[in-house]
């Protein structure tokens, strides 16, 4: 008999410029070693005028930079792109195969996560275009809210609607604030009564589920027509409550049909024990425990992760995922982080187990359903009662979970230390970028939670460096050294504050005392500094447009890069070094996904909002305002007061450039402090203490020796 013919399930193809990338990449590191002999050549010289300690300060900058370019040079020298073929998945030899996908969507806290943006998460995954019996939902509720559990059983009926009308109408995307908000009814003149129906059915569950979040309780006749509340009757805080468990939607409950009558996927809300005295680990803990109550309830083999602030954009990617699991042929050397969200894993893999040659995608094979099998003739009560032991607190002491099973804890940034894991035992990841973007979400809309944020990640990061499992130690020889330089790329984040801080305040008080740091024009090292900044700028203009930005966007990029380096990394340097020495503990500031109205506004105007003063900001009104004075007061005197005229640009061009760039980063920020009236200004007293500040430094050091 005929072997049965192999038909790939997804393609891989090369990026092409390779070539020139490796060309351009040896230039700009011909580049770099110019400026480091540059800046030996001189150091010596320096040493009569006593200024050699900030040479060697500019040297270490300069190291590191090029150091720092070195460690990200591999990423572009190989790009891979990947194309499933999910019409070959859906032939139907496949269709039986399909495994069953366990989906958790995490929430924490019903004020900064509102019930209504975490239920349509809930509903754009649980509509994903899969067999209804192989996919299930759940929720893990940090919070343990009875508002956000109301929520869910307005969405578990509503779902009963939503998803045949998904079907019926191919809608896209499938959560379904965002399918009415820009729902275009002129593509259905036939069936727009029907579209105006599940439109209006969504506003009535919308304003029920916000008013109950404005009042911060679920309405009376709620809690009396479902017992379901009653397991909150014990809750006393959002840290000390029993495990609350409810499967909302199962196929054996008959009650549990669309409006068809068809099965519906699996839907659960889960809140983990929580105590004062048990730690938590934030959102790690709560997908360990989602991973182990779902292998009682429904046991997927492939496990995706949603944030709560994202929603699923298409409903075949959960096909197109899969067409990267189900197929054999494995290639690629090594593969992107597991970014929190978005993410597909085997569950072995997030349970811990290694990769062996011998594994095989057996995805027909039940064996290892022990976990449900016995679960078969249970009831919903008894699975409910059987799985919230695996949620409790205590369940995790003396077992591995959180050091080798399931998400690791410890780091702030729990995804990326498992995903380093995963691919140290062996196993590859695949990054897929689709043209209708899988997943979309919310980001912070004002500087300081994009800073705090940034500062949370580049902390976890850091983290991970100093931690058992180093990129630079623990991964050497586990995963390929391209993969192990991109994680210390990022896990190096912080460490560019310092350099990125010098550059940003020594050479501009020299500019005003009139000291160069830098070649002069006439001088031939005067070409690799020139060279590096055009070319570099060119470069990342170019990559940036490539992939669909604007120029403005890169600027705008480039701000956020010299705010996020020269503030939230420093902070996070800073916080990293006292809790190593044991100074403060870990936490997790979630990030803010509700914006008040008129800081929306300003927001779609592009206008940057600060609003409170906290010392991130005064770190950068201070330094912005420090570039402003040099600037402003070395143009004055040399160019108007003395009339020495322009020979200063001579002189110190690259000083004035970097000044200047600096200033015209800044500009919002001067806005924000001088300028602006609406509330997302910077507070005046920020305005006081920054200007205090500069000017002190300015005049200080104008009258050091
Ligand atoms: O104690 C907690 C704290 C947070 N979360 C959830 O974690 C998710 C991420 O939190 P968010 O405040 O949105 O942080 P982000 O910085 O946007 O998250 C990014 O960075 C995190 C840390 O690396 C990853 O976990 C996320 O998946 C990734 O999107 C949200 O769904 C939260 O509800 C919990 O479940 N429990
Ligand atoms: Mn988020």
């Amino acid at each position: 008999m005929a072997k049965e013919e192999y038909h790939p399930l997804f393609e891989t193809r090369r990026g092409s410029g390779k070539f020139m990338y490796i060309t351009f990449s040896f230039s700009v590191f011909v580049g770099i070693c110019s400026i480091w002999i540059y800046r030996l050549n001189y150091i010596s010289e320096e040493f009569e005028d006593g200024n050699w300690i900030v040479w060697i300060g500019l040297l270490f900058a300069e190291l590191w930079f090029g150091f720092y370019w070195f460690l990200h040079q591999n990423l572009r020298w190989n790009p891979i792109f990947r194309q499933p073929l999910p019409q070959v998945l859906s032939q139907s030899r496949y269709e039986h195969m399909l495994p069953k996908v366990d989906i958790f969507v995490c929430t924490a806290d019903p004020e900064i996560e509102p019930p209504i943006m975490v239920i349509n998460t809930v509903l754009s995954v649980i509509a994903y275009d899969y067999p209804a019996e192989k996919l299930s939902v759940y929720l893990s509720d940090d919070a343990g809210s009875d508002v956000t559990f109301y929520a869910m059983l307005e969405a578990s009926e509503f779902a009963k609607h939503w998803l045949p009308f998904c079907k019926r109408f191919k809608v896209e995307p499938r959560s379904p604030n965002a399918y009415f908000k820009t729902v275009n009814l002129d593509i259905y003149p036939n069936d727009a009564k029907e579209v105006f129906a599940i439109k209006k059915l969504y506003q009535e569950m919308e304003n029920r589920v916000e008013n109950a979040s404005k009042l911060g309780k679920v309405p009376k006749e709620a809690y009396s027509n479902y017992k379901e509340f009653s397991q909150w009757d014990s809750y006393s805080s959002k840290r000390d409550h029993d495990t609350i468990l409810q499967i909302l939607l199962h196929r054996k409950d008959l009650n549990a049909r669309d409006e068809d009558g068809f099965v519906m996927p699996t839907l659960v809300y889960m809140a983990r024990e929580k105590r004062p005295h048990f730690p938590h680990n934030f959102k790690a803990g709560a997908m360990n425990s989602l991973i182990r109550v779902s292998s009682m309830i429904s046991n997927g083999k492939i496990i995706l992760n949603v944030d709560c602030d994202m929603y699923s954009n298409n409903s075949q990617s959960l096909r197109d995922a899969l067409c990267f699991f189900m197929d054999e042929d494995k290639d690629g050397f090594g593969g992107p982080m597991y970014i929190g969200t978005g993410c597909f894993h085997r569950r072995d893999v997030l349970c811990g187990r290694k990769f062996d040659k011998q594994y095989r995608n057996d995805w027909n094979n039940n064996a290892n359903e022990e976990n449900i099998n016995h679960m078969i003739e249970a009831s919903l009560q008894d699975m409910e009662e059987k799985s919230k032991p695996l949620a409790s607190c205590t369940y995790e002491e003396n077992t591995s979970w959180g050091k080798e099973m399931g998400l690791l804890y410890g780091c702030a940034v729990e995804d990326i230390v498992t995903g380093l894991s995963i691919l140290c035992k062996g196993w590859r990841s695949v990054y897929y970028n689709p043209t209708r973007k899988a997943f979309l979400g919310l980001s912070p809309t004002t500087l300081p939670e994009a800073l705090v944020q940034h500062k949370r990640w580049s902390e976890g990061g850091f983290q991970i460096l100093l931690s058992k499992f180093s990129p630079v130690w623990y991964a050497y020889g586990l995963i390929s050294p391209g993969l192990q330089l991109a994680y210390c790329h990022y896990n190096m984040w912080v460490l560019n504050s310092f350099p990125t801080l010098y550059y940003c305040i020594i050479p501009s008080l020299f500019l005003l005392k009139g000291i160069p740091l830098f070649p002069q024009i006439s001088s031939p090292w005067f070409i690799p500094f020139a060279y590096l900044i055009v070319g570099n700028s060119t470069y990342s203009l170019i990559e940036f447009l490539r992939v669909g930005g604007t120029i403005k966007g890169w600027w705008n990029d480039l701000r956020m890069w010299l705010y996020k380096r020269t503030s939230s990394y420093l902070f996070a340097f800073v916080d990293t070094m006292l809790k190593l020495i044991g100074f403060s503990n870990s936490g997790f500031i979630i990030s803010t996904k509700v914006a008040e109205e008129n800081v929306s506004q300003r927001y779609e105007k592009e206008i940057m909002e600060f609003g409170n003063s906290s010392p991130m900001l005064i770190l950068l009104a201070t330094i912005a305002m420090l570039n402003l004075f040099c600037l402003v007061g070395v143009l004055l005197k040399e160019v108007v007061l003395s009339g020495k005229g322009y020979g200063i640009f001579e002189t110190m061009l690259l000083q004035v450039l970097l000044s200047g760039v600096l200033v015209v980063l800044n500009i919002p920020i001067y806005q924000g402090l001088f300028m602006r009236k609406d509330k997302g200004r910077m507070p005046i007293s920020v305005a006081v203490k920054s200007t205090t500040l500069a000017l002190s430094a300015c005049v200080l050091f104008s009258a050091l020796g």
